[in-house]
């Protein structure tokens, strides 16, 4: 396992201040390694889980050549006419979906089938019921190409082919897929397990009575439900008060337990910031000042589920620690910002690729669904040297046009603004003022 001094050392022109997020990426990237651990899950709770290896399909799916419309099945070798002239067939039987018809056909004849049923040997034509007309037992229409309306036998999937890969994230309809395939359950990774906590003296928790200078706790509700779409298992630490001895116990049950720690709050530099002290004197942790807007401040680290106070160390140490607690691999640890938007737009641009990355999901999987580019509905002020978020709501004009226009005040505390937003506009960092009509970039939200 590499240090995070050995991490940095790998990513040129790393530096921990006015860090650019592409650079942070690649760090975060180096530090989050997939969890280990395979367990059979039954497919009515796969949706979400992570494949642990390739799916080969044990059948073809169809099994058989099969109709894909209602109406008359017919051998087209039997009926070759002059190609203008209408075609006349006796109707000899019928097949359901379901069946297997076991009789013969003479040249002339067709079968009534319904859509899905397997076409009987030598059939390979299907004309729809709307396409005929009906003489007694006779029925005319007219010629048909070879072949046409039938599904082939395996041309979903063939037997012994890859259905899914090692790493797919299971999606409704790759569920559908492994049930077509008759399979009941699946070989999944378990889940990553984050825990979470909130930080701060002034943080109330639900329930508690009002005080003065106190405000509740958003974040821990934003970052769980972050945190439970991604399908990973949270443990909840709820809040802790800014006290050493408090935090100390937290990182500790947090390790013990995590894959990943997640905190808000205290990454700052203020007088009762303690958790950024804490994480420098108990694990291996880089504190950041990224090139963002919002959410600054940020720390990452490694924590040991044998947390020993480091003496004497400095905040920003990025030495090599030795772990030896061999049972258990040490947790990574992304401390947030504490505002409120801030802590999710962190989330977002950083902290989900990495806890992808840790779940096991291949490339394909955990790639970000891509930015929209739509056109700025208003002109908006934007410095180069960071990347901005904005939230923003994007709308189709009347001629089908993307326009985004932002929610108003883009204060980093102000979640009504975010949850009135549809998107994030990503203002690259190179990126100087928008002009009213200029093409953006939008991070979809909620999607
Ligand atoms: N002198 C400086 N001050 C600040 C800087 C800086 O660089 N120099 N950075 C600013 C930026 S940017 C941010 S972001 C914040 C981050 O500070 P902290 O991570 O230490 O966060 P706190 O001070 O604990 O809280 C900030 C703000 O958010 C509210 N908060 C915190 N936790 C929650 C929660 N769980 N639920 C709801 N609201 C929460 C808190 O009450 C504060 O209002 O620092 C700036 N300052
Ligand atoms: O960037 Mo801080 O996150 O302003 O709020």
């Amino acid at each position: 396992m590499n240090t995070l001094a050995q991490i940095a050392a790998s990513l040129p022109g790393y530096q921990p201040q006015n860090l650019s997020v592409s650079a942070a990426s690649a760090f975060l990237a180096a530090l989050a390694t997939p969890v280990d651990g395979v367990e059979r899950v039954g497919i009515w709770d796969a949706l979400g889980r992570v494949l642990a290896q390739d799916i080969v399909s044990p059948i073809s799916v169809p099994p058989h050549d099969n109709s894909a419309m209602d109406g008359y099945a017919y051998a087209s070798a039997s009926s070759t006419l002059p190609s203008s002239a209408p075609v006349l067939l006796q109707v000899v039987g019928s097949v359901l979906a379901g069946q297997a018809w076991q009789g013969a056909l003479q040249a002339g004849q067709c079968l009534k089938i319904m859509t899905g049923a397997a076409l009987p040997a030598g059939l390979d034509t299907v004309v729809p019921f709307e396409a005929v007309t009906l003489q007694g037992e006779h029925i005319s229409f007219a010629p048909l190409r070879p072949g046409a309306n039938r599904r082939r036998a395996g041309e979903d999937l063939l037997q012994g082919q890859a259905a899914l890969r090692q790493g797919d994230r299971l999606t409704p309809a790759a569920l559908g897929l492994l049930a077509s395939l008759g399979l009941a359950t699946v070989p999944v990774l378990r889940r990553l397990r984050v825990a979470y906590f909130s930080t701060g003296d002034e943080i109330l928790s639900l329930g508690e009575a009002p005080r003065a200078g106190a405000v509740f706790d958003s974040n821990r509700y934003t970052v769980t439900g972050l945190l439970r779409q991604l399908g990973v298992e949270v443990l909840d630490l709820g809040v802790v008060r800014d006290d050493p001895a408090l935090l100390q116990a937290a990182l500790h049950s947090a390790a013990q337990q995590a894959d990943a720690i997640l905190t808000s709050g205290g990454m700052s530099a203020g007088d009762a910031d303690h958790t950024r002290s804490m994480l420098g004197t108990l694990g291996e942790v880089v504190f950041w000042q990224l090139a963002i807007k919002p959410g600054r401040p940020m720390a990452v680290g490694r924590m040991a589920a044998n947390l020993q106070t480091k003496t004497g160390s400095s905040a920003d140490s990025t030495s090599a620690r030795s772990y030896t607690n061999h049972s258990k691999p040490p947790a990574v640890l992304f401390g947030l910002p504490g505002n409120p938007v801030a802590v999710m737009v962190v989330f977002l641009a950083l902290v989900r690729p990495a806890l992808l990355q840790m779940m096991g999901c291949n490339a394909a999987s955990s790639a970000a669904a891509p930015l929209q580019q739509v056109r700025s509905a208003q002109a908006i002020r934007k410095r180069p040297g960071r990347t901005e978020y904005l939230r923003g709501i994007v709308e189709t004009a009347a001629d089908g046009s993307l326009w985004v226009r932002l929610t108003g005040h883009q204060g980093s505390g102000m979640l009504s603004s975010m949850v009135q937003a549809n998107g994030l506009l990503v203002l690259a960092e190179a990126q100087g003022d928008v002009a009213e009509g200029d093409t953006v970039s939008v991070m979809p939200l909620n999607a």
